[in-house]
């Protein structure tokens, strides 16, 4: 069988909430919860605000600690992993492009940013990256010229897409990344994340409340209420047959949404 290319084993965060009767008190954000991605899977985690879901994505990408629990990547502690090993194997995309870019770096130089760990690659080896990679992602050497505000939003997108890609990481979050695109965009980059999943085997962590892409991209899915899993499994199959309450809520008001948008 194949090994899990992640393990969350009984994570959970709690955030100080400030004092009570001089006691520090928290804000549970995550219960303690377990899961695991295999290689070349989708798994999606919904949910209604708050549920949790930027706090696990933050958390999954070393941007946040845990208060308990262990992150294994391909076996091995999260911790124990530098910088540069993280990141070659965990990348993160944001819902903002615009504000996730930074708007003094042209394209080419956002996209070279990450590529710094690579001390011994020549400048003309991190430009065949670049220009590879802006390719990949359906955008022309030309465009690495630009800075984020001469290009459209959609591309923009595409830019967060391939900074991401930039160290070839086996697993990419996408916190909401595709929530700020109208509908023709989301499709656009739909679909791109699928190309590049068959192309380079990559997998992904869905953190998102539109409940369209879910079913469209997802293998497996997660749901959280208020950092609790209330349910879980195969996309289709929960989506089929809600077992719970909160899903069955979900899935109805996605269902309503679309037909208003109709
Ligand atoms: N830095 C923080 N300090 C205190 N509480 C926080 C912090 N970040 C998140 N929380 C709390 O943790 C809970 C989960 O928030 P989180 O942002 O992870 O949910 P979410 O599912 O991503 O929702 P949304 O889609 O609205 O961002 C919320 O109750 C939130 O208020």
């Amino acid at each position: 069988m194949t090994a899990p290319l992640l393990e969350v084993k009984e994570l959970s965060k709690r955030f100080p909430a400030g004092y009570r009767r001089f006691r520090k008190v928290y804000d549970t954000a995550l219960e303690p919860i377990s899961f695991e991605l295999y290689p070349n899977e989708t798994l999606a985690f919904v949910g209604e605000a708050g549920s949790g879901r930027t706090t696990l994505a933050r958390i999954l990408a070393g941007a946040e600690d845990r208060s308990s629990g262990e992150i294994l990547l391909e076996g091995k502690q999260l911790e124990m992993l530098d910088h540069k090993q993280r990141c070659s194997l965990i990348r993160m995309i944001f819902q903002d492009p615009t504000t996730s870019l930074n708007p003094r770096l042209r394209i080419r130089q956002l996209l070279e940013e990450p590529l710094k760990f690579n001390t011994n690659e020549s400048k003309e080896e991190r430009q065949k990256t670049v220009n590879r990679v802006l390719k990949k992602v359906g955008l022309l050497r030309e465009h690495g010229d630009f800075y984020p505000h001469m290009i459209s939003h959609g591309q923009r997108q595409r830019v967060a897409i391939a900074r991401a890609l930039m160290l070839s990481p086996k697993i990419i979050i996408s916190d909401e990344a595709l929530s700020g695109l109208d509908s023709s965009l989301r499709a656009q980059c739909v679909n791109l994340l699928l190309e590049l999943q068959q192309n380079l085997g990559l997998s992904y962590i869905l953190m998102s409340h539109d409940l369209g892409s879910v079913r469209h991209m997802s293998d497996r899915m997660i749901v959280l209420k208020r950092g609790k899993i209330v349910e879980q499994g195969r996309t289709m199959e929960v989506f089929a047959n809600p077992q719970h309450d909160y899903t069955k809520r979900l899935i109805d008001e996605q269902m309503l949404t679309i037909e208003r948008q109709v």
